[in-house]
């Protein structure tokens, strides 16, 4: 057994943890990382990059079936999936340096490629070595969760780990969870070629604002997807090629492949946590306001920590630690200046207070401003104009937005700034965008909230017509 000691050991080399492992060591401290899998974690290898890459395939498809109302003649695409997969790939390919181990050794850490276990409350036993480290990061992410549905064991179901290597086009694909994976799936297949089936127990999209949910349900169903809702997959059948999934109302959906999409759990198998008196919660290890678990010298990030699961978070939970154990510098959790964005067509999108969380909270002070995106030029000339943005206000400052619509991702990113730098309205207003941008949505909403301030109100009118009377 080799021992070894460290100022910071990192668990996991996805998204959180190799944040942690380059800040720590480009800041001068002794970092240790272990990763049994792939360099890069779930994000890189089987999620947001892989996922986003086959959408870009689809859509590109969907334009080319489109193009008539643009003076182009449609075509049908010739899709060959496994070259789409093979883009897929390619990607990965291209990103995956800026997550490799030699980058990260270049940083000066050290990276073992083992599988991480608690062995006391401050040691962690990897394959041969044994490290103590004065600060362990666990960021160890989550997996699939497959739900326990009668017949699911016995027939040959995909997830997100092992959908890349499909390289037949699904000629019916059926999808179990109506949430962002199985969503941002269903409608990148249809676009491909595919029949595409989801079966969403609850409603689809269900975390989200249902008006904006339903803009995008609307669009998925029109380009083909049958989505089914309130529907529970109660038992599965048959074998590849020809799967049955029958409902708990007794109907039987037939499929070519089965997607399961139904959330995730967190990655605390085999980790130890009792050995170093770590405790779970429901969603995943328990941390406090500054990410520490119950053993005060461990901080669990990203997705293990149960909270949000997206790639920026987990990004953001690595600074605050690398804040507090490199600097001693209190940090908190704000989960009201977190975003997140579906990537469908149209995009969905969210910071802060939905309006029902805002009008819970704030009740009568709250002002809900809504803006269509049929009034965006540019929106209007790409024949996008189908979208929602509305943002939740309380005496002149955003409390929250939510949109759908064409690159409501990247809308996304000002109130994200407007919540986090506690920004008024009158600074959105006050922006000056470039003609004719979707950006422009921002500004315009932001202007929507002041035009009755300003158009519909006596004092400005009699103010203007005196100052009028007095300019020479
Ligand atoms: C299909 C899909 C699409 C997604 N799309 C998006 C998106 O568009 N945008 C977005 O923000 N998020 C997206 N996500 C979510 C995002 O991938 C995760 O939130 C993010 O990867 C979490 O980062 P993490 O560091 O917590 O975990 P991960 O990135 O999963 O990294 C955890 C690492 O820990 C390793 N590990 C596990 N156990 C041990 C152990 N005992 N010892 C050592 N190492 C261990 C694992 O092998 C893994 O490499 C998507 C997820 C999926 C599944
Ligand atoms: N664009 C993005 O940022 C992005 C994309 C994909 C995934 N993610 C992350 O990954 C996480 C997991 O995504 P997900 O879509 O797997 O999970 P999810 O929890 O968001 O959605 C799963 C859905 O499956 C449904 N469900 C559960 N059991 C079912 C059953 N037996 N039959 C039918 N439906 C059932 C649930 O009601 C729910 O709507 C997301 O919450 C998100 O954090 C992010």
């Amino acid at each position: 057994m080799q021992r070894m000691k460290t100022d910071f050991l990192v668990i996991g080399a996805g998204s959180g943890g190799l944040s942690v492992a380059a800040g720590a060591a480009q800041m001068g401290a002794k970092v240790v990382l272990l990763e049994p899998g792939e360099m890069g974690g779930d994000c890189l290898n089987y999620g947001c990059v892989p996922s986003k890459a086959l959408i870009a395939s689809a859509s590109r498809a969907h334009r080319m079936a489109h193009a008539e109302a643009f003076g182009v003649a449609d075509v049908a695409p010739q899709v060959d999936y496994a070259a789409a997969q093979a883009h897929v790939a390619e990607t990965i390919a291209r990103i995956a340096p800026m997550d490799s181990q030699e980058r990260f050794e270049g940083f000066g850490v050290t990276v073992i490629r083992e599988a991480g276990r608690f062995v006391s409350p401050t040691e962690v036993q990897a394959g041969a070595h044994v490290i103590a480290a004065r600060r362990i990061v666990i960021a160890t992410g989550s997996s699939p969760f497959v739900p326990p549905i009668p017949g699911l064991s016995d027939v040959p179901y995909l997830t997100n780990e092992t959908l890349w290597q499909l390289r037949e086009r699904p000629g019916h694909l059926l999808v179990i969870g109506g949430g962002p994976i199985g969503l941002e799936m269903a409608q990148a297949h249809r676009r491909l070629g595919s029949e595409v089936t989801v079966i969403e127990a609850q409603r689809a999209l269900g975390r989200e604002d249902p008006e904006l949910a339903a803009i995008v349900l609307e669009e998925l169903r029109a380009e083909g997807v049958t989505i089914l809702e309130d529907t529970q997959a109660r038992t599965v059948r048959g074998q590849g090629g020809a799967i049955e999934v029958e409902t708990a109302d007794g109907a039987v959906h037939r499929g070519t492949h089965l997607l399961v999409a139904v959330g995730r759990r967190p990655n605390i198998d085999g980790l130890g946590l009792d050995a170093a008196g770590i405790e779970t919660a429901q969603a995943g290890i328990a941390v406090d306001e500054g990410l520490r678990t119950t053993n005060r010298r461990v901080y669990a990030i990203g997705d293990v920590s149960g909270g949000p699961q997206f790639t920026h978070v987990a990004g953001y939970h690595a600074g605050l630690v690398v804040r507090n154990a490199l600097f001693g510098l209190p940090v908190k959790v704000k989960p009201q200046i977190l975003p997140r964005a579906t990537y469908t067509a149209p995009e969905l999108a969210q910071v802060g207070l939905t309006e029902t969380e805002a009008r819970r909270i704030h009740g009568d002070r709250l002002e809900v401003i809504r803006l269509p995106y049929q009034h965006n030029d540019r929106a209007i000339a790409m024949r996008q104009s189908a979208g929602l943005l509305k943002v939740m206000v309380v005496k002149g400052r955003p409390v929250g937005a939510s949109m759908a619509g064409a690159q409501a991702g990247e809308l996304i990113g000002l109130w994200a700034l407007a919540l986090s730098a506690r920004l008024k309205m009158s600074d959105i207003a006050g922006m000056v965008v470039p003609y004719p941008t979707i950006g422009e949505l921002n500004k315009r909403l932001a202007g929507t909230y002041f035009s009755p301030r300003l158009f519909e109100n006596e004092t400005v009118k009699k103010v203007v017509g005196l100052v009028q009377r007095w300019l020479p």
